[in-house]
C-alpha cells in the first residue's frame, strides 16, 4: 500500500483513494475556503493548493518523506461558480438553475512532496467533467433537498446518491464529479511514490 497524506475532511476522497489502492492518512486543512478569480479551473486549482500547502507546512516537522494531496471541487454554470449551498433554500435555488441543462464540475488537485523539513516539489492540475441534469419539478427539487444530501456538496447535489435519477449524461471522468479524478491523480502521483 502506498502511503499518502490526504489534506481533506471529505470521507468520499478518502474512500476513492482506498479504492485506487492507496493508504491515506487524513490530516484535514484548517484554511477558510474563499473562491476568488474569474477562471474556474484556476479557482479550483488555487483552493487545492491552499489546502495542500497548509498540511504540507505541518508535515515539515515530521521525519522522513511525505506526499500530501489537497483537492477542491466546484460546479460551474455559465462561467459562474457554485460552491456548497449555505442552507436548504440556497440548495433549492442552485438546483432550479442546474435542472434541464448542462454544467461543468471541476476538481483541482495539488500534490506536494515534503522531505527533510522542506517542500521539495509541488504539482497542480485540474480535471473537468460535463454533467447534463434532467428537468426537475419544484416538488422533485424540494424532496431531494429534504433528504439533506445536497448540503455538504458543491452545486447542491451528489451524483453518487439519490440525485443519480436526475443525471442524464456525463462527459469526462465520473470521479472528478465525486471529488477526486482518480486516474489523473495516479498518473501525477507516480513520480512522487
Ligand atoms: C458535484 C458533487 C460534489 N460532491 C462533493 C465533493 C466534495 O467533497 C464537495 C465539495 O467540497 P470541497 O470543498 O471540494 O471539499 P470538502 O469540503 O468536502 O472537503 P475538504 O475541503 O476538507 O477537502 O462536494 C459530491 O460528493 N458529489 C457530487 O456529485
Amino acid at each position: 500500500m502506498q502511503k499518502i497524506t490526504l489534506a481533506s475532511a471529505s470521507p468520499r476522497r478518502k474512500e476513492l483513494l482506498i479504492l485506487a489502492g492507496f493508504s491515506p492518512e487524513v490530516v484535514p486543512s484548517s484554511v477558510e475556503e474563499k473562491i476568488t478569480g474569474a477562471d474556474p479551473s484556476k479557482a479550483a486549482e488555487g483552493l487545492s493548493r491552499i489546502k495542500c500547502l497548509d498540511v504540507a507546512e505541518k508535515k515539515k516537522s515530521a521525519a522522513g518523506r511525505s506526499v500530501v494531496l489537497g483537492s477542491d471541487t466546484i460546479v460551474v454554470l455559465d462561467d459562474r461558480i457554485l460552491g456548497k449551498p449555505k442552507d436548504r433554500e440556497n440548495a433549492c435555488r442552485m438546483l432550479r438553475r442546474l435542472q434541464g441543462r448542462k454544467h461543468q464540475v471541476i476538481t483541482g488537485v495539488t500534490i506536494a512532496l515534503v522531505e527533510d523539513g522542506s517542500i521539495r516539489e509541488t504539482d497542480t492540475f485540474s480535471s473537468r467533467t460535463d454533467v447534463w441534469v434532467a428537468s426537475m419539478s419544484e416538488e422533485e427539487i424540494r424532496a431531494y433537498v429534504e433528504t439533506g444530501d445536497p448540503l455538504d456538496k458543491a452545486g447542491a447535489y451528489g451524483i453518487q446518491g439519490p440525485f443519480a435519477r436526475f443525471v442524464e449524461k456525463i462527459e469526462g471522468d465520473y470521479y472528478t464529479v465525486v471529488g477526486l479524478p482518480v486516474a489523473a491523480v495516479y498518473r501525477h502521483l507516480k513520480r512522487f511514490l
